[in-house]
């Protein structure tokens, strides 16, 4: 039995400027009593500021729900009676399971954390600062510039990169599809005069000029925490500041008071109000990408019937239209079993010269490269009654040529071949060919638009998905005489 859940158009890729919460300023205060007539130090050091942290989750099925900016608060300041000031709360920003992060600018993501909550000691005074202030001489930037380090925990992937071009292999040039559709198609705007094919293209443009680097982290587990951003460290409160000069053997005045009774030089009290003021949380520019979004893609040319079919598949109902490229970005679709829940991507329509990134080809075939499995859709009626189409084994050779100009051994993956529309006429004989055509692979005939044969589909995408069948198909497959 099937339980059909919703499709949606998915989001796959995300940019994000990460910024942690300054820390909170320390306090000079001075306690007077009338045994303390010069008055004792009693401020208190400022909070930490919070981190941004990117956590793993499994209840996020894509990054739609991201925000493209995002800021941890920043931390409290320190008051009298040595108060220290509050931590400043961490944003935790859950992702899907398989987000990889490419850093544009900034520090390396770099700690792995469980848990966001823990306990900070209020009387500690950071490395940073202990180190500043026994060693030369501090400077603002060390908080600020605090430079991470990679956890060799964590996973690095080897994922190709999503900008640079697969190939220079020339192809043939397109005689299939019209120029009208193309143009018509990139032209189409989807509200307020931007559309999603200009947006997409406008990011890796600004991609292109950037140095990135590909792959600094990826979150594979549920709970697994990445800090993005780092919180700022909180200023120094004047007894943090009276006890470090004592131990280092300091003598310092600022000017105005004796603290515990150590004479401070006036000059040396500016550098000490420099101290108190808390550090900037540091800041990153990073790309968040979903390495892998289904399980099965559905490939084919555009008009094909993907679409149509992942509303049969899944009973959902993505945007169908008459002309090519109706789907811009990958609709998914959750088909689940008894034993198995399966997620189908219908990945937009693929024409020739998508490796060289015609039609926003590197896009769909970064898609593509993110699925485990391949469901080839084929329009059975493409070429009937002299229509401007080619027959469905010449459909198939452009598709596994695109995949392969883009990236070798893509097309080597689990393969089922779709034989769709083939309600329309003339369609069963030239599905006749195509089997005596096409070997290797399982071939389904179907009409999406009336689902008919599409449990028959389900239980071949299953065995694809389960590892029961591994067929791959290649072009030695094809008979193109
Ligand atoms: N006769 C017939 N028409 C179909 C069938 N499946 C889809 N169509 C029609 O084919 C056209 C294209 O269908 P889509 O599902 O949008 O095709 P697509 O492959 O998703 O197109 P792109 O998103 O542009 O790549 C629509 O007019 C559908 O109604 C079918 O089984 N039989």
């Amino acid at each position: 039995m099937y339980f059909l859940l919703k499709e949606r158009t998915m989001v796959d890729r995300r940019r994000l400027c990460a910024k942690g919460g300054d820390g909170g300023n320390g306090c000079i205060s001075f306690h007077k009593s009338r045994h303390e007539r010069r008055g004792k130090a009693d401020g208190g050091n400022g909070g930490k500021g919070g981190d941004v942290i990117l956590e793993c989750s499994r209840t996020i099925w894509d990054l739609s729900s991201l925000q493209h900016h995002i800021n941890a608060k920043r931390g409290g300041h320190g008051t009298s009676k040595n108060k220290i000031g509050t931590r400043g709360d961490d944003k935790v920003v859950l992702v899907p399971i398989g987000t990889v992060l490419h850093l544009v600018e900034g520090d390396m993501p770099s700690v792995v954390r469980k848990s966001s909550s823990e306990p900070l000691n209020p009387w500690e005074i950071p490395d940073t600062l202990e180190n500043d202030l026994h060693g030369s001489f501090y400077k603002e930037s060390t908080f600020s510039k605090k430079k991470g380090n990679v956890n060799k925990d964590m996973k690095i992937p080897k994922l190709s990169s999503s900008t640079g071009n697969k190939s220079t292999v020339d192809s043939e040039s397109f005689d299939f599809y019209d120029e009208e559709k193309m143009s018509s198609w990139e032209a189409r705007v989807t509200g307020n005069g931007v559309s999603e094919s200009d947006e997409m293209e406008d990011t890796e443009d600004e991609e292109e000029e950037e140095h990135i680097e590909y792959n600094v982290a990826e979150l594979t587990e549920p709970g697994q925490r990445i800090v993005v951003a780092h919180g700022g460290e909180g200023g120094l409160g004047n007894v943090s500041l009276s006890k470090s000069y004592k131990n280092s053997n300091h003598k310092k005045h600022d000017g105005l008071e004796k603290v515990d009774n150590i004479e401070l030089e006036e000059d040396e009290a500016e550098d000490n109000s420099s101290l108190t003021i808390g550090s900037s949380g540091s800041e990153s520019v990073l790309i968040l990408e979903l390495k892998s979004i289904a399980d099965v893609g559905l490939v084919g040319m555009p008009n094909a019937g993907k679409s149509t079919l992942l509303g049969a598949l899944s009973k959902a109902q993505p945007r169908i239209g008459h002309y090519a490229f109706t789907t811009l970005r990958p609709n998914l679709g959750k088909l689940t079993y008894d034993d198995l829940s399966v997620t189908v991507a219908d990945i937009p329509g693929l024409i020739k010269g998508a490796h060289e990134n015609r039609g926003l080809g590197h896009a769909f075939l970064r898609h593509i490269e993110r699925t485990r499995v391949l469901a080839y859709v084929l329009d059975l009626a493409a070429a009937l009654d002299g229509r401007k189409g080619v027959p469905p084994w010449e459909q198939l050779r452009d598709l596994i040529l695109e995949l392969e100009f883009y990236d070798e051994g893509l097309s080597g993956r689990p393969a089922l071949v779709v034989a769709n529309k083939i309600d329309e006429a003339g369609a069963e004989e030239v599905y006749d060919e195509l089997r005596s055509r096409v070997r290797g692979v399982n071939i389904f005939p179907v009409c999406a638009v009336l689902e008919e044969g599409v449990p028959e589909l389900k239980d071949g995408l299953r065995m694809l998905v389960s590892g029961e069948d591994s067929n791959s198909l290649t072009l030695d497959d094809i008979d193109l005489d």
